[in-house]
């Protein structure tokens, strides 16, 4: 591994400004989750070591972030994204402090650091599910992580189930909006005392996916000559780990959901809270069941065939979608 040890980062608060430290009395050291489980609170402080720990280790700044989902390689590595990034250095969750690990058998557990095409990028190959027993802060801890490394632009994947009509098996969809339904049950990311120096207490969400990035991934659609699989619809995530019912899945169609996954939206609501820009992909890996008529019924090992027939397209377009972002990115901040 190539480590050259850079000057640990020393912030304030993650976007810039100098804020006054939060009372520490007003978090709780250790959450127990429905199981029983105790989950150690993170501080600011611990994430920053964290993010320093990390910078110790590459040379790689990302500015770009992406977490590869189901779909995208969290299960394999052959021709996945991650194995695309070059001059790679993985670094597996359980020798980064304070990370979590992934448990989801078979699924991968490290950041990948690394070029796509000419951007420096982190990749999370294996994401953190609530349905693992983890509380949702714990699984967003690696955003924060990512935005104390500098990371501007997360781009969060996931494998869906399509309840969209028009949706067929191996669609991908730009995710255009989400619908909180565990946050409505108020399991939020952000539940709990708020630290300032990641955001503000109460976070608008109404500009949770960039339009601009929208925009910009349905032209490359038509460049790439794949506009007839790329779709834009709204995302829900479910607790999981069971997949849905009939009548779930028609409630679910009936508010406006057009595909349904057990991951991103909290990773979501937790970039946009430290003011990261986002561009969520969905891809469509299996149809969802809602006739009773019908004989077919969503399994894991489906959702998988489906991420690797589709793995070559998603790596272009991911690289592709990385490559004009980072060029907007620069024109905003030169
Ligand atoms: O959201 P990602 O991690 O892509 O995975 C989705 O696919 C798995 C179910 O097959 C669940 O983990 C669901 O969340
Ligand atoms: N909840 C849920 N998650 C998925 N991940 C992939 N497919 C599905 C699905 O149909 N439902």
């Amino acid at each position: 591994m190539n480590c050259s040890v850079m000057a640990p980062i020393n912030v304030d608060n993650v976007n810039g400004t100098k804020v006054e430290s939060p009372a520490k009395k007003a978090l709780p050291e250790v959450e127990t989750d429905t199981n029983g489980n105790e989950h150690k609170r993170y501080s600011y402080e611990m994430l920053v070591e964290t993010a320093n720990f990390l910078l110790s280790k590459t040379p790689v700044r990302p500015k770009i972030g992406v977490i590869c989902g189901s779909g995208l390689g969290s299960y394999w590595n052959e021709g996945s994204l991650a194995e695309t990034i070059t001059e790679a250095q993985c670094i597996p969750y359980e020798e980064i402090p304070n990370f979590p690990v992934s448990t989801v058998e078979g699924h991968y557990g490290k950041l990948v650091f690394g070029r796509l095409g000419d951007i420096p990028v982190v990749a999370m190959q294996g994401r953190f599910h609530y349905f693992e027993g983890y509380p949702l802060w714990k699984c967003c801890l690696p955003v924060r992580v990512m935005k104390l490394l500098g990371v501007q632009t997360l781009i969060a994947t996931n494998a869906a189930g399509g309840l969209n009509p028009n949706y067929k098996i191996g669609d991908l969809m730009i995710v255009k909006d989400h619908i909180n339904m565990m946050g409505f049950a108020g399991n939020n990311p952000l539940h709990g005392p708020n630290d300032e120096r990641f955001g503000p207490r109460f976070p608008p969400m109404n500009k949770a996916y960039r339009f601009e990035y929208r925009k910009i991934a349905k032209e490359v659609a038509k460049e790439l000559n794949i506009e007839n699989i790329v779709k834009e619809g709204v995302y829900t995530c479910l607790g999981g780990p069971n997949f849905e019912t009939v009548a779930e899945l028609n409630m679910l169609k009936m508010v406006g959901v057009d595909a349904v996954g057990m991951s991103t939206v909290h990773e979501v609501i937790t970039a946009r809270h430290c003011d990261m820009n986002v561009f969520g992909l969905s891809l469509i890996t299996n149809e969802c069941v809602t006739s009773y008529d019908q004989d077919a019924e969503a399994n894991h090992e489906e959702v998988l065939d489906v991420g690797r027939m589709r793995q070559e397209i998603l790596r272009k377009y991911v690289t592709t979608l990385v490559d004009r972002f980072s060029k907007v990115m620069k024109a905003h901040n030169p």
